[in-house]
């Protein structure tokens, strides 16, 4: 990391961080005041999800449903498979809190992210110590894309959207399996909230 002078704020973003059990003790021992920020969505669409990215790059992937359980008959859901993995957050919020407490770490709502980006982005300059400099007026939501845009300061060029391969359409996923992650889910979800005080509200 680059060294951070007065009046100056440091950021690095990995999505892994939150998920590889080795990196709250190694940010640690950088600098114990780091400030960790994660953004988190409802666990199943975010599997839904994490598996529609793999298969835009690898087309001959075993179905969605295949790969969600150990064993369909007996509902064993395959925990080793990542996509499944990094949604149980109680367990990696676990990790973290060996090292950092609950004040030194944000969750921002990816859903609200998206409904209401004003409101997440002043959770997060709040956070940070930072004035709210950037508010509703900032954004406009683009229709076709279903996602919100960022408007550069005036006078400056275009604004900012999310790039082309973002937002990727999801393929139906079988509901009976959707159901059967949704109750998986469902205990690290409430614990989840216990340890954040905060409901997303993802049941
Ligand atoms: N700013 C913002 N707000 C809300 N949601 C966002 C944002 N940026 C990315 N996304 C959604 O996160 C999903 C993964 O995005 P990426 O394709 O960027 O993944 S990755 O970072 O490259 O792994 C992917 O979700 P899906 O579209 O549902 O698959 C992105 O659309």
């Amino acid at each position: 990391m680059p060294k951070t002078l007065e009046g100056q704020i440091t950021m690095e973003k990995t999505p892994s961080y939150f998920v590889t059990h080795e990196a709250p003790a190694r940010i640690y021992a950088m600098s114990r005041d780091t400030k960790v920020i994660v953004v988190v969505r409802d666990p199943v669409t975010r599997a839904i999800s994490d598996y529609t990215q793999t298969l835009s790059k690898k087309p001959d992937i075993p179905t969605f449903e295949s790969l969600t359980f150990k064993n369909r008959t007996t509902g064993l859901i395959d925990t080793s498979w990542s996509a499944i993995q990094i949604g149980i957050y109680a367990k990696h919020l676990d990790n973290w809190l060996q090292f950092f407490p609950m004040s030194q770490i944000l969750f921002v709502s990816g859903e609200r992210l998206i409904s209401d980006p004003a409101g997440e982005l002043g959770r997060v300059q709040d956070f940070l110590g930072l004035k709210r400099i950037i508010t509703d007026k900032h954004f406009y939501f683009n229709q076709t894309k279903g996602f919100p845009c960022l408007k550069k300061a005036e006078g400056s060029s275009k604004p900012h959207c999310l790039g082309k391969t973002k937002g990727r359409t999801h393929p139906n996923i079988d509901p009976e399996v959707v159901q059967r992650l949704r109750d998986f889910y469902r205990p690290f979800n409430m614990k989840f909230y216990q340890m954040t005080g905060h409901n997303f509200g993802w049941d």
